[in-house]
């Protein structure tokens, strides 16, 4: 893994040196936004207009960011106007490559043999991470936006005008819900798993490990009570959730130390995990030999033998049961 300086590739671990042990994640760079008439969107510049076939999305199957787009793109039909490439599971020295295996998909887009070569067309001077999931305009030729959660709004509304399948997971009326615990769940789940497991100290780690579960615990006395975490409407929030749920039991548990509990042990969570799985159009965004792949042998400082467990086993297509609670929410 490495990063790229002035448009030229450094191989180079996350420091947390300077942070005692923690690790911090950088801040995405590219942040254009697709809009129905091609105007700017909450930031960036404008001209991104939703076309057909314009715009082609890098993604890696493991990844939890990368994974919200793709069942995005899934839930609104935009599988059929944007093409995907996905890299290879395993992230060494060169980043995310096109290497060949199963399930990777080449970028038939700029014929990229690694993705900062993608980040380099894009920005010949880039300096940063190079990071997926990536939304390429292919009549710029640049990257509109390296940010999962704003990609996952534009995939959410911007198309409708031009064929996407109708749904609306960020409705106006429940956006303050869905943003307060957007933030609760980013900062203490989606992103408190890898504070826990990248961190080099002890201190660091439990400082990202009980607020976990504490959330966790909090969240699965709010899935007690409705389907969903809005109450019975499916939103953005649970889409977010999933991705690093789904990651738990196999991946977060044992390499990341996330360790308290298990997904298995919350009901209701578990629940939750299985009915999103089995939601239409969203198994097949799931790949776990690139999900535990990645992290196992990738992540050498944490497994340096590379060595990927085999289990554990879980049937994510067991019955959920969750459509057994009242439909309409009660308090949250
Ligand atoms: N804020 C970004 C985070 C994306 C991210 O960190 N992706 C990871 C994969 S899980 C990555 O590509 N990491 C490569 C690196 O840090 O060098 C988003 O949500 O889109």
């Amino acid at each position: 893994m490495g990063l790229l300086v002035d448009g030229v590739w450094k191989d180079q671990w996350y420091d947390t040196k300077s942070s005692s042990g923690r690790f911090q994640r950088q801040e995405s760079r590219f942040r254009n936004w697709i809009t129905p008439d091609g105007s700017s969107g909450p930031s960036g510049s404008s001209g991104f207009r939703a076309e057909h076939d314009r715009y082609h999305l890098y993604v890696c199957y493991a990844c939890p960011w990368a994974h919200r787009t793709l069942i995005f793109r899934a839930l609104k039909g935009l599988d059929r106007f944007i093409p995907i490439s996905a890299v290879n599971w395993y992230m060494g020295s060169e980043g995310w490559t096109f290497e060949p295996g199963p399930g990777v998909i080449p970028d038939s887009v700029n014929g990229a043999t690694r993705l900062h070569e993608v980040y380099t067309i894009a920005d010949p001077t880039y300096s940063g991470r190079v990071v997926v999931p990536v939304l390429w305009d292919k009549h710029q030729k640049t990257i509109v936006s390296n940010e999962s959660s704003e990609i996952i709004r534009m995939f959410n509304s911007a198309f409708d005008g031009i064929g996407a399948t109708s749904g609306d997971y960020y409705p106006e009326a429940l956006r303050p819900e869905i943003d307060s615990l957007n933030s609760e769940i980013y900062d203490r789940v989606n992103n408190g798993v890898y504070k826990a497991g990248f961190a080099t100290s002890q201190e660091a780690y439990e400082e990202a490990v009980w607020p976990l579960f504490e959330t966790l615990d909090k969240l699965e006395a709010r899935l007690a009570r409705h389907r969903y975490l809005c109450g019975d409407r499916i939103t953005e929030a649970d889409w977010r959730l999933f991705t690093t749920l789904l990651r738990f039991d196999p991946v977060y548990v044992g390499h990341f130390k996330c360790n308290i509990r298990r997904i298995a042990d919350y009901p209701n969570l578990w629940g939750f995990t299985r009915e999103l799985y089995q939601w239409p159009g969203v198994k097949e965004t799931v790949n776990f030999q690139h999900i535990k792949g990645h992290y196992y042998q990738s992540h050498k400082t944490i497994n340096p033998t590379g060595i990927v467990p085999v289990g554990p086993e879980i049937d994510y297509a067991a019955p959920h049961g969750r459509d057994a609670l009242p439909a309409a929410g009660g308090p949250t």
